[in-house]
């Protein structure tokens, strides 16, 4: 018995480190970006990835405006149409708890709404969004990715000299089938106002600045798309005018099940997978068979009813990568709501032992009136989120959390409580007698 466990936690552990360094490698696919050239007075060629030189037109108190580019040293007539776009621009808000605030210490920048402004730049013509499908969403190849990314306008905004910014935060989501943003710089001179995305400790730098892009600054539009729970910032523009329209990235589902129809990787031939599959074929890996879990990687609204109904579809990255190595060993595998331990006191009441309180599915945030501090007001709190306590072993830490459950407290003040729950991976792994291992 005792040689049978000691088989498990090298092996666990040997799994646990392949999937770590799947994770970073896969990590570092958070963000894409390229470079659109511009053909100035010409005719791009059908077919290709480049474009004319673009017209922006828009509504202001004082007649159409109407801006070409590219934007180098500007001439009087573009210099006059700059300042008349910036003039009728508004100062750009952010989203801080649930308000859209104005705060020139945490972003300094204009906007102007799409239903104001038109512009002949289209991200689908150009490849972009095919790029982007490809890129952020790799395991959905072949046609299922490139139908399955959908791209939506949403502002012009300008960042000018001397200090146009905007601080590190989180795209808000406009729904739960948004996974990214796409923002895409026009070609206007400017220095500096680098665009930084992180996603763990990686992070990538777009500098579409003329230090960082050189012509390119004047003769292409450049572009970066990322996921949505990819802190980002924008630097200080400290010369000219930083041009970008933004976009909202959406998955369009019904396009066939997006997980588990992975034409485009061949998950066998990945190191994580033939690790998972020598385990899986050792009589000695979890004999008596047990549970894995691995903490999904990014975040979602795994508690809200579009996240409910849209996961695993919507699954990205790295943890569509494992789900459907997981999937392609024949193995039960769901997208599962865990309580955490650290930040819901009621788990003070339990000998946890080890043990993980796992939602036997997912569910959206519920309100319930238990809750008080008594043993049997916590168990209530349980039943209503419905799970089981369950030994998992863990391949990776939790990274996010997400309220899961919303519950009454009763103290010298009523309130409520909430209950954080993450979103795992979870694997129901078979009795080593019953595992059919596919074969190599
Ligand atoms: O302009 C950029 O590069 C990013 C802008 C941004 O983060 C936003 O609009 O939320
Ligand atoms: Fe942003």
């Amino acid at each position: 018995m005792a040689h049978t466990t000691k088989t498990t936690a090298r092996l666990r552990d040997s799994i646990s480190e392949a999937l770590g360094s799947f994770v970073k490698s896969r990590s570092s696919t958070f963000a894409c970006g390229g470079v659109v050239p511009l053909i100035p007075g010409g005719d791009a060629v059908s077919g290709s990835n480049a474009s004319t030189a673009l017209s922006l037109r828009w509504d202001s108190p004082t007649g159409m405006g109407k801006l070409s580019f590219p934007v180098k040293a500007a001439t009087e007539e573009q210099k006059k149409s700059l300042l008349k776009l910036a003039d009728d621009c508004q100062p750009a808000s952010f989203g801080f708890k649930g308000q859209d605030v104005l705060d020139e210490s945490y972003r300094k920048a204009t906007k102007m709404d799409r239903s104001a402004f038109s512009i002949d730049f289209c991200p689908y013509e150009l490849g972009i969004v095919d790029t982007i499908a490809q890129v952020l969403l790799p395991n959905a190849g072949g046609n299922a990715g490139t139908k399955g990314v959908k791209a939506e306008l949403y502002k012009l905004n300008i960042y000018a000299a001397p200090s146009g910014f905007f601080k590190p935060h989180v795209d808000t989501p406009r729904s739960d089938t948004q996974f990214g943003s796409l923002v895409v710089s026009l070609p206007c001179h400017h220095e500096g106002g680098q665009l930084i995305v992180r996603h763990a400790e990686h992070s990538v730098t777009f500098d579409w600045g003329a230090s960082g892009s050189g012509e390119k600054v004047n003769t292409s539009a450049q572009w970066a798309a990322f996921y949505s729970d990819c802190e980002h910032e924008v630097l200080e523009v400290t010369e000219g005018h930083r041009i970008t329209l933004t976009y909202n990235l959406y998955y369009t589902l019904g396009v066939g099940d997006l997980a588990g129809n992975s034409p485009a990787m061949d998950v066998k031939s990945l190191p994580l997978y033939k690790k998972i599959y020598e385990a899986l074929a050792d009589a000695e890996f979890m004999a008596d068979g047990g549970y894995l879990g691995i903490c999904c990687q990014h975040a979602y609204a795994h508690s809200t009813p579009e996240g409910v109904k849209s996961l695993p579809a919507i699954l990205k990255g790295s943890d569509m990568a494992v789900y459907s190595i997981f999937l392609a060993l024949g193995l039960d595998i769901s997208v599962r709501p865990i309580l955490s331990l650290e930040d819901n006191w009621f788990f003070d009441f339990y000998d946890i032992n080890d043990q993980n309180y796992v939602g036997d599915k997912l569910r959206q945030i519920k309100l319930t009136e238990a809750g008080n501090y008594e043993d049997e007001d916590s168990n209530e709190i349980l039943r209503e989120f419905g799970g089981k306590w369950l030994k998992v072993n863990w391949l990776t830490h939790p990274t996010s959390k997400n309220v899961g459950f919303v519950h009454m407290t009763y103290g010298n003040e009523p309130g409520i409580n909430h209950v954080y729950t993450y979103a795992a991976l979870f694997v129901v792994i078979p009795p080593a007698a019953e595992r059919l291992v596919p074969k190599e």
